[in-house]
């Protein structure tokens, strides 16, 4: 039973929620099987949603999305629970979790350091080991733990200035975040929460120290052996204290690969289940790029402008499985109205971003795959935020999607690949549970096949007059805030 002063909003019934959570069915399809269906038939955009182990008001228009996004200080992040295993780990006082002061300090310094340079030449040089990798495989190739290693790698030796080598290795620190991950996801406890104070889990806890103390590690080694990524930029700063600067650390590891790693492994599985749409992308690459694999893309080459037609495929793909499903919830800091609901002061609100993307009052054949729809002009009033707004939207957004055009590019010059005869995702796409709200595609097989010959096309440059997102790139934060520079 929802808290006396929330009753009144309407509310997606609790014994469908719990046993939806209970049978593991993951989130994506716990959202349009009972969140979207309640809210459509009675015509809602804010309803209450049991989840991980209390009510919580899911806005699920994108107006009133924009409203909590675009106001920082009326809604701000909420404090974790102290006892959650989660937050232990990632702690609070990082970019991610904090608010005010300490979170617009952390924001103008990561934001600089987003914005000095993209990493193009290490994308590609990435990008090109997994090829290689995936070349000599004679059968088909797991792609979402290759997703997986390649954004690891790529957020590695760009942002935390550590070569974890996990393409190439089985690396024991990614095993241990990996086994620390799972634990701490444990369904009994994440769909009752007071259970770790009830019966806490003390080996658990002890593993997540330790390994807490290996990124202390690497962050003591930074110290003593600066290189040219973010985290020495970071260190550089004298206001930036030892908590944060480790908070930061572990919140940049888990935010920056397990998202890239879901939206690439999404976007591979579409182009592989339509050819057309992959001969499509692979054309207009080869136009822009040439096919003489051993020239690498300038940034110019890998902008949105100059492939337009991947950057359509890779927002879809983003939409149609979004790897973060909703925000980490907020809280009203006073009595606010939000369009036509009364909100409680303190309570806790989540912009659901999976529902937004799925809502067919908003998109045509929500549950198509169709990267046209980003080739018109005004799809940016959709209702697309895979990467959140406001303020607060995500800083490395550019990084992600060149990050994930250099990837295609490089797979598209070289292979076509195909969803193998028994996939399990030959109907649709399925995701594994992660109580974290990643949407990340689960034991996902691809084929790939090396492209012998491909026809050499002229090299294209962006059209005169046209702006190229590197110079976008170094514009000042204000005019980054519209979706439609990524
Ligand atoms: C496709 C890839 C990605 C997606 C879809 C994504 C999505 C998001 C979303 C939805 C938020 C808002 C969270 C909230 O307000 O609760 C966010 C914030 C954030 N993201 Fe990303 N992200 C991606 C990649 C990355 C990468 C590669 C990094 C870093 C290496 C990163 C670092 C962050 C950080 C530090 C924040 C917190 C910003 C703040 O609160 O001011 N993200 N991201």
């Amino acid at each position: 039973i929802p808290p006396r002063n929330l009753r009144h909003l309407p509310r997606v019934a609790i014994l469908p929620l719990l046993w939806s959570y209970l049978r593991g069915e993951t989130e994506d399809c716990r959202i349009k099987r009972l969140v979207l269906p309640f809210s459509r038939d009675a015509g809602e955009q804010v309803v209450l949603v049991w989840v991980l182990g209390r009510w919580m008001v899911h806005i699920l228009d994108f107006k009133l999305a924009q409203e909590l996004c675009d106001n920082v200080v009326l809604f701000p992040k909420e404090t974790p629970d102290d006892a959650s295993l989660l937050w232990r780990f990632v702690g609070s006082a990082s970019l991610l979790m904090s608010n005010g002061e300490q979170w617009r300090k952390q924001s103008v310094l990561i934001d600089e350091a987003f914005n000095a340079r993209i990493p193009i030449a290490a994308f590609t040089s990435l990008a090109h080991n997994l090829s290689a990798i995936v070349g000599k495989k004679r059968s088909s190739v797991t792609w979402d733990k290759y997703s997986q290693r390649f954004a690891l790698d790529a957020v590695g030796s760009t942002i935390l200035g550590h070569n974890f080598n996990a393409m190439e290795t089985d690396n024991l620190f990614v095993q241990d975040y990996n086994g620390v991950m799972a634990e701490i996801a444990n369904p009994m406890y994440v769909i009752f929460p007071w259970m770790e104070c009830v019966f806490p889990r003390k080996k658990l806890i002890r593993r997540i120290d330790t390994l807490v103390d290996k990124f202390m590690q690497l962050l003591t080694d930074k110290k003593v052996n600066p290189g040219d990524d973010m985290m020495t930029f970071m260190l550089k700063d004298p206001a930036m204290s030892h908590r944060e600067l480790r908070d930061n650390m572990i919140t940049l590891f888990i935010a920056g690969h397990d998202t890239a790693a879901g939206a690439i492994s999404t976007l591979f599985y579409f182009l592989a289940r339509r050819p057309d749409i992959q001969r499509r992308a692979r054309e207009e690459v080869l136009n822009v790029l040439g096919s003489d694999l051993d020239l690498d893309p300038s940034i110019e080459q890998l902008s949105g402008v100059s492939l337009p037609y991947l950057t359509a495929c890779i927002r879809e793909a983003l939409r149609i499985n979004t790897p973060i499903s909703y925000i980490v919830p907020r809280q009203a800091s006073r009595p606010v109205q939000l369009g036509q609901y009364a909100i409680p002061a303190h309570t806790s609100l989540i912009v659901n971003i999976y529902a937004i993307h799925h809502d067919g009052r908003q998109w045509a054949s929500p549950d198509s795959f169709i990267p046209e729809r980003f080739l018109e002009r005004g799809w940016q009033k959709s209702g697309w935020l895979p990467f959140a707004l406001g303020p607060r939207q995500c800083p490395a957004r550019n990084f992600a999607m060149y990050e994930q055009r250099a990837l295609a590019a490089v797979f598209l010059r070289e292979y076509q690949w195909a969803l193998p005869e028994q996939s399990v995702h030959r109907d649709s796409l399925k995701n594994t549970v992660s109580p974290f709200a990643l949407t990340l595609p689960h034991n996902l097989e691809l084929t790939f096949t090396r492209i012998e010959k491909v026809q050499k096309m002229p090299l294209g440059v962006p059209k005169d007059g046209e702006e190229s997102d590197h110079r976008s790139f170094h514009e000042p934060r204000e005019l980054l805030t519209v979706n439609d520079r990524v």
